[in-house]
């Protein structure tokens, strides 16, 4: 390949990175990401011996004209690259020499970097719109750095071969600087991570499943005076003193809207305080929006995803999320409906101490479902449990808790029951939703696709003018879910999830649905279908035998009544 092809195909990416960069960012930032941009290809083309396509004199004179805000971004950068959390053992050797390359590039633009490592560690939440503005506009312009120095690199050691931009976008480093800077902004970042791990994981590319999960172990938390203020603003001054007789400073768990606080009532009851971030509310919808624009620009999420109705429903579910008002009643209401259930425990909210952004419930002593060391009698158990309250949650709870994390289960083994946590995305459904829904799960346990077109059309799911092809990939999707379900299939005997294949199989026909589907699922299956998978992931990982068909059978039963 020719020099030419080669400054040709650069001249691409750097086009491609401006689109990124201008996409995600505001003005004053587009101004300092372009000069930097400017100056850092040129040292970079020169590097690998190209003809500069931007000469010194140009980038000068871009460097004089954008001075003070260069320094001004590059101090930002210097001060907020110091938080890091990933471990290097929990990287591949080739990552790891990767990210030490990375460290070495990013001397020369960023300053340098601390070590990487694993641990609860302080980071301001940015909370003003135009500090997590900053941020993204930073993630796509270095995202777009990254993709540039790594295609230079791989023609600048002699490689001929043509490399793809999506490649050089989801290279290890950009994935690494994307799971950290997620991490940092939390909010909507963390919880678009979240819920995409659950409903769309087989279609996101390998590289993104990777970042959610590094994303969703990360472990920032608010310096302490960030942490007074939103306590004093809704439980007033002297809070602590007043309002509990111990509270730690260290969080327990920092999540993706808020962090978690063990503290002690002034009755001496052991509680958990969950402190909202800062600013995170508000920011939703720019977040969004930028986020949106980021994964879209970089070609990162593959098309036809109906990408906008995701996000309008993540969009709503964040917004209740960190409404922690409507959370405490979600919880009430649960609590109540699951009273004289032998098996579940819902938290109890202390009212006194909630506010807005602060929500103070009982302390839960169990274990992670998938963390404790139990035998597989109990494991059968839990996991029969969940699917049991999953089915009850659809047919006659009609409200359900649809973020089906598995931290959101624990296993109290001195009491031996189930408590569940995280009511922040419960939702209802109604009637007429719920209706349709059973009578497609029923004609998918019976294996009629003619009643699961039919059902599927009064839904919304399928307007009818589908291509023959698309219509039998949605109904065998429907067909794969109903078989834990199905008599035919299991014959009386519990369904083994150890041994599953259903959800690779729906993974076979997603390909075909999602570039041949005429209309977006109805917005209920989004949380529905989350759930759902959710939980039969679950159990997989439990490696449970559940029997599915029976407690079909119990609770939503088999007829067409
Ligand atoms: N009542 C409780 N008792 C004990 N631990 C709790 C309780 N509530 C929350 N936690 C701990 O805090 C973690 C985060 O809580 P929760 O899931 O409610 O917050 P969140 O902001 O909705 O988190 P996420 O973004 O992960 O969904 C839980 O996984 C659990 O470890």
């Amino acid at each position: 390949m020719s020099v030419s092809k080669n400054i040709y195909e650069l001249t691409a990416m750097a086009n491609t990175v401006k689109k990124i960069a201008y996409d995600s960012v505001s003005v004053v930032e587009r101004d300092a990401t372009r000069a930097f941009q400017y100056s850092f290809l040129n040292k970079q083309l020169k590097k690998c011996g190209g003809s500069s396509m931007w000469s010194d004199a140009m980038a000068k004179a871009e460097a004089a004209r954008h001075g003070a805000k260069i320094g001004g971004a590059v101090n930002q950068r210097r001060m907020y690259s110091t938080n890091s959390f990933s471990h290097p053992s929990e990287l591949t050797p080739e990552q790891n020499m990767l990210n030490e390359t990375q460290r070495t590039v990013s001397k020369d633009v960023i300053g340098v970097k601390k070590p990487a490592e694993f641990q609860m560690s302080l980071s301001e939440v940015p909370s003003t719109r135009l500090a997590r503005i900053f941020h993204y506009g930073s993630l796509a312009a270095g995202m777009g750095l990254g993709a540039a120095t790594q295609g230079i690199k791989h023609y600048a050691s002699g490689n001929k071969s043509s490399i793809s931009m999506k490649s050089l976008i989801l290279s290890p480093q950009n994935i690494e600087r994307m799971a950290k800077k997620f991490s940092k902004m939390r909010g909507a970042a963390l919880k678009i991570g979240q819920m995409m791990s659950f409903q769309d994981l087989s279609i996101l590319p390998a590289e993104i499943q990777q970042i959610l999960l590094r994303v969703q172990n990360s472990a920032h938390y608010m310096p302490p005076g960030q942490l007074e203020r939103v306590m004093v603003k809704d439980l007033g001054n002297n809070w602590r003193e007043r309002l509990f007789t111990s509270f730690d400073d260290v969080p327990v768990a920092a999540a993706s809207i808020g962090q978690v606080h063990n503290a002690v009532t002034e009755d001496l009851t052991p509680v958990v305080v969950k402190v909202q971030y800062p600013g995170v509310v508000d920011s939703i919808d720019s977040d969004l929006n930028n986020l949106l624009t980021l994964l879209t620009a970089s070609a990162i999420l593959p098309a036809g995803l109906f990408l906008d109705k995701t996000i309008a429903n993540a969009r709503v579910e964040l917004k209740w999320e960190c409404d922690y008002i409507r959370e405490a009643q979600n919880l009430i209401r649960f609590r109540d409906m699951i009273q004289d259930d032998p098996v579940f425990e819902v938290p109890r909210v202390f009212h006194n101490l909630c506010g807005e952004h602060v929500l103070t419930m009982e302390r839960m002593r169990g274990l992670e479902i998938t963390k404790g060391n139990w035998d597989q009698k109990t494991k059968d158990w839990i996991a029969t449990n969940i699917m049991r309250l999953c089915l009850l949650e659809i047919k006659h709870f009609k409200f359900m808790q649809t973020d089906p994390n598995w931290a959101n289960f624990l296993y109290n083994e001195s009491t031996g029951k189930i408590e569940l946590l995280d009511f922040g995305a419960a939702r209802e459904f109604g009637d007429e939703f719920i209706e349709n829904y059973i009578l497609i799960l029923k004609a998918a346990i019976k294996k009629d696709r003619e009643k699961i077109a039919h059902y599927s059309k009064k839904l919304g799911y399928l307007t009818g003018l589908e291509s023959p092809a698309m219509t039998d990939a949605h109904i065998d999707s429907i067909l794969v879910l109903g078989e834990a379900f199905s008599p035919i299939d299991n014959k009386g005997v519990p369904f083994n999830f150890k041994d599953q294949t259903i959800t690779d199989r729906v993974r076979g026909n997603v390909g075909i649905m999602l570039s041949e589907r005429l209309t977006p699922p109805p917005e209920e299956t989004y949380s529905l279908h989350r759930k759902l998978s959710g939980v039969f992931l679950l159990c997989a990982r439990l490696g449970a035998t559940v029997p599915c068909e029976d407690l079909f059978k119990e609770i939503i039963g088999h007829d067409y009544d």
